[in-house]
């Protein structure tokens, strides 16, 4: 069993949990419209190339570039005009040097044309000839044939979240159903006995219950399935048949509260209870959340949160958003910087420990056009801090604090 409260950094939390891992999310075939924010459970490829083939972006001549060099107002290049290409209909006559076909926005471009001339830059003569008065260059005012896709290429990698502009992607390749990974399934348990659900008023020295809700609503933000088996008492035997009902019904499991040193505080010996490998950590060196609980069993994560809880969302940000959203941590540095994207300028000292990563609350305003972080302050007990703030600025690892002026990298919520 992991000691007790040594705690040890994030990125070393986020090892921990990552080499144990083994996350199965159930695989399902859907339409595009039912793959929004859905991850793409395997490489799809391109059968076909998209656009199938060459097209105008103007309505214009489709031409020869080398026929209009040299065009100009005063010396217009003359050609003879073919014929007209309709929308939608195949372009099948080649065009012949000094020669040219009318062609619509859209329009397939006849074999041998490798350009288009927008009909502001022609003049009508006899209703057979126009004269072009710029030149174009070849390529110009057309898209080739596979220019958006070709064929055998990746459209969309295995993991990639699907947004608006992919489902587009997919419909112009032709791939009109997909296999997607299906939500993960996120049992939340609330532990303490001094905590009720929010219907009930609470008696002296009782409080309703935050986490369940704030952790629901992480998980679905997330694309999760999460599901409250709502609040269950201190004790071992109850809390372990919970926990593991909720580990057979669900690919991860978290627990709220409980996890600081109390001598009622169970939630660690029920984990380590559950299977193997078991508790991995107990304790981060991070404020808020440093009594945190990682484990995995039988490949599943189960976290025991901080009961406060600020804690309890700022360990879920860290540690398990990571997981529902992409199925791993953060590998590269592009992705590590991506968690907190956002440079503000802190307005006031903030003091840390060197050791230790802090996460401000910050209410994020803009002034003479810089971008100014404000602590929220208040304790880690406390939601509506949370309510207030916009986001969360960290203050790294090895610094022992911020003085107002400096740069923090905040990740706006
Ligand atoms: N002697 C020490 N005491 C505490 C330490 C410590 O290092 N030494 N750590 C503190 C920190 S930091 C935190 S965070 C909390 C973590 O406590 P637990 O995870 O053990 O949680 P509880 O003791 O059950 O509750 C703490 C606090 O949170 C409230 N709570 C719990 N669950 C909920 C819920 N679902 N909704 C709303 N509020 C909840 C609970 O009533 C307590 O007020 O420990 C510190 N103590
Ligand atoms: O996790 Mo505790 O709140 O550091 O407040």
């Amino acid at each position: 069993m992991a000691e007790l409260f040594k705690a040890i950094t994030v990125a070393q939390a986020r090892e921990m949990i990552g080499r144990n891992l083994n996350l199965q999310p159930p695989v399902k075939r859907v339409s595009i419209t039912e793959a929004l924010g859905k991850r793409v459970a395997g490489d799809i490829t391109a059968e076909e190339d998209v656009p199938g083939f060459d097209r105008s972006t103007m309505d214009g001549f489709a031409v020869m570039a080398r026929d209009t060099f040299g065009a100009m107002e005063s010396l217009p290049a003359y050609l003879d005009v073919d014929g007209e290409i309709f929308m939608g209909k195949e372009a099948s006559l080649a065009i012949v040097g000094g020669r040219t076909w009318r062609v619509p926005t859209g329009g397939m471009l006849p074999p041998g044309a490798d350009a288009v001339v927008m009909v502001e830059h022609t003049e009508e003569l006899d209703g057979r000839t126009i004269g072009v008065t710029r030149p174009v260059a070849p390529g110009e005012n057309i898209v080739r044939r596979g220019e958006d896709v070709s064929t055998g290429s990746v459209v969309l990698a295995r993991g990639h979240s699907i947004r608006p502009q992919d489902m587009g992607f997919l419909a112009a390749a032709g791939v009109h159903s997909l296999e997607v990974e299906e939500p993960l399934r996120v049992t939340i348990i609330s532990t303490g006995d001094e905590v009720v659900p929010p219907e009930r008023s609470p008696g002296p020295g009782q409080v309703r219950d935050v986490n369940s809700y704030t952790l629901y609503g992480m998980a679905g933000q997330c694309g999760a399935y999460p599901v409250i088996a709502g609040i269950i008492k201190d004790d071992f035997q109850t809390l372990k048949e919970a926990m593991e009902k909720a580990l057979t019904g669900s690919d991860m499991v978290l627990l709220s509260g409980g996890s600081s040193v109390g001598t009622r505080d169970v939630s660690s010996r029920v984990i380590e209870s559950l299977g193997r490998p078991g508790v991995l950590f107990h304790g981060i060196s991070i404020k808020p959340g440093k009594p945190t609980i990682g484990a995995v069993v039988d490949g599943k994560p189960v976290f025991g949160l901080p009961g406060h809880p600020v804690s309890a969302m700022v360990v879920f940000a860290l540690l398990v958003e990571p997981l529902l959203k992409t199925g791993r941590y953060p590998q590269n540095e592009r992705e590590k910087r991506l968690e907190f994207p956002l440079p503000a300028k802190i307005n006031r000292n903030v003091r840390s420990a060197a050791g230790r990563e802090d996460f401000l609350r910050v209410e994020l305003k803009m002034e003479q056009g810089v971008m100014v972080a404000e602590p929220v302050l208040g304790k880690s007990g406390l939601i509506g801090t949370m309510v207030r703030a916009e986001g969360l600025a960290r203050i790294p690892i090895e610094k022992e604090g911020v003085e107002a002026g400096e740069y923090v990298l905040v990740r706006p919520f």
